[in-house]
């Protein structure tokens, strides 16, 4: 990029807004609709309706317009998961970090749906929701049971959030903030 050109960015960023699109990925309960509350509102609340289908929410950042594809994880949901990843700047993969139970389904739901070719080389964010409660996983042991590191073919990330306690979710909104740049 030219010097000229770099200015002329600069300059039109202070007048035009990014976008970017985001989908929301994960098992049923993992907290995904709690975390787009918590990143719109601030707001959490323990009483949440599961998702049916899927909801959409748009939620401003400073400059950056986030449009949240907020997906259903009960199993009947998760056929369409890979519908809503195809256009999508970056992929937000929540896990609940305290359901052990889950948590080989929500591996295999999470490679599955990184297998498609249609979702080669779109970012992954992987969130470790419920620190807060006492049975929770280390970032270390999600890291291992996700098997994350055997994904080579795209950039990964991993955060471990409360969105009870709103705990890292600046880290979250500004590693989302970052990457709508990416994409035009
Ligand atoms: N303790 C604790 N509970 C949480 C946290 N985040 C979400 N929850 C609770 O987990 C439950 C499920 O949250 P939802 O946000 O509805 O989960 P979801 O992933 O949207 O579920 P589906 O829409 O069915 O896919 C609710 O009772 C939330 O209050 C958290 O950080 N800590
Ligand atoms: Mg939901």
């Amino acid at each position: 990029m030219g010097l000229w050109e770099a200015f002329l960015n600069w300059l039109r960023s202070f007048f035009f807004k990014q976008e970017m699109e985001l989908s929301l990925i994960g098992l049923q309960n993992a907290g995904k609709t709690s975390l787009v509350n918590v990143i719109a509102t601030g707001g959490f609340s323990e009483d949440m309706i599961p998702t049916v289908g899927f909801n959409m929410r748009k939620v401003t950042k400073g400059k950056v317009t986030i449009k949240l594809w907020d997906l259903g994880g009960q199993p009947r949901f998760r056929t369409m998961w890979e519908r809503y990843c195809r256009a999508v700047s970056a992929i937000v993969y929540v896990v609940d970090t305290a359901d052990n139970e889950n948590l080989s389904v929500s591996r295999r739901e999470l490679h599955d749906l990184l297998s498609k070719p249609s979702l080669s080389g779109i970012p992954l964010l992987v969130l470790g929701n419920k620190i807060d409660k006492q049975e929770a996983l280390s970032q270390q042991d999600l890291t291992e049971q996700m098997d994350l590191k055997s994904i080579t073919d795209r950039e990964v990330c991993c955060f471990m959030i409360s969105c009870k306690n709103s705990t890292n979710i600046n880290t979250v909104i500004d590693w989302l903030v970052k990457h709508s740049k990416s994409k035009s």
